[in-house]
């Protein structure tokens, strides 16, 4: 691999009797597009909450950039450039798409807690909140969604929700992206929009680790796919490799999926 972004190595975590995630082993290149795919119940949303500091793992390390990032917690995680998207919370849902946008970038900045000890011109605040609603305004223009500025959250269609969690993790100023189903109940059209925008910001330099049950998704979209299976990696290729693979079709095919 030329460029390793993000290395996993040895990843464990429990709960309780269960172990989640029991020695996960893996890279994702810089610049690529990585499915994680598996089974129901192998461990792929723990190792993701693990990567970004939500869980902090029993044992392993996960490496970023070559920088150490075991158990950070998921603001610094942030603010290391590696960010999932999350669903649209509840009281996310009763904010206007645009408010849903400005938020993240004006936490990243750490906006409230250096406002309180230092002395800023006025100008200098206005100046910010110019720059910062013109990069909301862009990252609208980009998704193509800036009709929907003025709505609430909540009110949006599936698809279109999918496109705003997307975009409130672009406003973090991210330099990899974690998805966790990102395709969830979107329609064709949309799905379609959805994935040029993703190729189009992996075309920029973005990195991504996408964990999605649409095995055909997964197949057409990445040129690297990890496959877990009770909490480890079971393999790890292209995907016409991973698609040949006998331990895969047979992890697949016994009655979990
Ligand atoms: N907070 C938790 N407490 C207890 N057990 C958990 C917790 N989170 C996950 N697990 C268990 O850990 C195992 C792995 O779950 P995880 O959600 O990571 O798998 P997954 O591959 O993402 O599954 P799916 O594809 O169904 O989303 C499962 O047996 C699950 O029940």
């Amino acid at each position: 691999m030329d460029d390793v972004e993000l290395a996993v190595d040895g990843l464990v975590k429990r709960f309780g009797g269960i172990t989640a995630v029991d020695g996960a082993t893996f890279a994702v290149e810089s610049g690529s597009m990585t499915g994680l795919i598996g089974p129901n119940g192998a461990g792929k949303s723990t190792t993701f909450n693990c990567i970004t500091g939500i869980h902090e793992p029993d044992a392993g390390t996960v490496t970023f950039q070559g920088e150490d990032i075991t158990g950070i917690r998921p603001y610094y995680c942030a603010e290391y450039g590696l960010v999932r998207t999350f669903q649209i919370a509840r009281e996310m849902a009763n904010m206007t798409v645009l408010e849903n946008l400005m938020l993240p970038a004006k936490r990243q900045r750490g906006e409230a807690l250096w406002r309180s000890v230092l002395p800023v011109a006025r100008r200098d605040v206005v100046r910010e909140e110019r720059e910062l609603l013109e990069r909301v305004w862009g990252t609208l223009e980009f998704f193509e969604i800036q009709h929907l500025a003025e709505e609430k959250a909540g009110t949006l269609s599936g698809g279109q929700r999918k496109l705003l969690e997307l975009a409130r993790a672009l406003m973090t100023d991210p330099e990899m992206l974690l998805l966790d189903e990102p395709f969830a109940g979107v329609n064709p059209t949309l799905e379609k929009k959805l994935l040029e925008h993703v190729h189009d910001l992996r075309e920029e330099g973005y990195t991504f680790l996408i964990v999605e049950h649409d095995m055909d998704l997964i197949m057409e979209n990445c040129e690297r796919v990890i496959v877990m299976h009770q909490g480890s990696v079971l393999a790890e290729g292209t995907p016409g490799a991973i698609t040949s693979n006998e331990r895969v079709i047979e992890a697949y095919l016994g009655g979990e999926v």
